[in-house]
């Protein structure tokens, strides 16, 4: 398990992105297209042989692999890959976490695609989120892996917009306590707390600033 230095100018990075970002904008569209669409069965055949096309396209030159953890010489993170902030991932919703005074928050749409109970958000997806935010929020001189997580579900959490936030309450040695929420328009709908352990190995590692995917 390694981070990968992947070197180029901050320049290149956001050009990149610029490249990447449409892509699987316009890809989690197509994800939900498909589960909403209402076209006959020859429209949906056609769209399929049109979709495999493009697939087999961008099958043509593909990396070995998971596209990995990777940061700059200046050390911004490009996990873009990742399932929950991940630039190149349609299945992340995606993430935008910032940085605020006492740890981490981010302001999301979920839509269909992320549906458990009906209308509401999956209760796997919602520890998802709050697993990463926490971890988020902990790693701030080094990344930290989740150790344990507990979810409270207090109400459903319906599609739609949404918040989260995450703070630390506590930290000795490698062991640092998270706690985080999801909230909708009308308050907290999900809480969550956790133990996240630094590991051994990342103990010299500089801190990579990961909000940005
Ligand atoms: C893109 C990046 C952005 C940043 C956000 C990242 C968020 C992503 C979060 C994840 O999803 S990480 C993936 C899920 N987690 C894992 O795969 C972790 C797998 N487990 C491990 O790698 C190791 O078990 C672990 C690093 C968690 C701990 O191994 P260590 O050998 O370092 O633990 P050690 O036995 O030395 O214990 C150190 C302290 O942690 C405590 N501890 C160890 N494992 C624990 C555990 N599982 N739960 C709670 N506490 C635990 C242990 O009791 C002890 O506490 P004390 O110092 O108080 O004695």
């Amino acid at each position: 398990m390694q981070f990968i230095l992947e070197d180029i100018a901050e320049a290149e990075v956001e050009r990149r992105r610029g490249v990447y970002t449409p892509l699987t904008d316009t890809v989690r569209d197509l994800v939900d297209a498909v589960i909403r669409t209402e076209v006959g069965e020859d429209a949906l055949a056609v769209a399929q042989r049109r979709i495999a096309e493009i697939v087999a396209d961008l099958r043509s030159e593909q990396m070995d692999g998971p596209y990995g953890v990777r940061h700059t010489r200046e050390n911004t993170g490009m996990a873009w890959g990742n399932a929950v902030i991940g630039v190149r991932n349609a299945l992340a919703p995606p993430l935008n976490v910032e940085h605020v005074d006492d740890g981490v928050r981010c302001e999301f749409t979920l839509g269909a695609a992320y549906e458990g109970p009906p209308g509401c958000v999956h209760g796997g997806v919602c520890a998802m989120l709050l697993d990463h935010l926490l971890g988020n929020a902990a790693s701030y001189e080094s990344a930290c892996y989740t150790g344990t997580i507990t979810i409270r579900y207090l109400r459903p959490t319906r599609l739609g917009a949404l918040t989260a936030r995450a703070w630390v309450t506590e930290q000795t040695g490698r062991k640092r306590i998270a706690r985080g929420t999801i909230s909708d328009a009308e308050g907290v709908t999900c809480e969550a707390e956790g133990v996240f352990i630094v590991p051994r190995s990342a103990l010299d590692a500089p801190p990579v600033r990961w909000s940005a995917g």
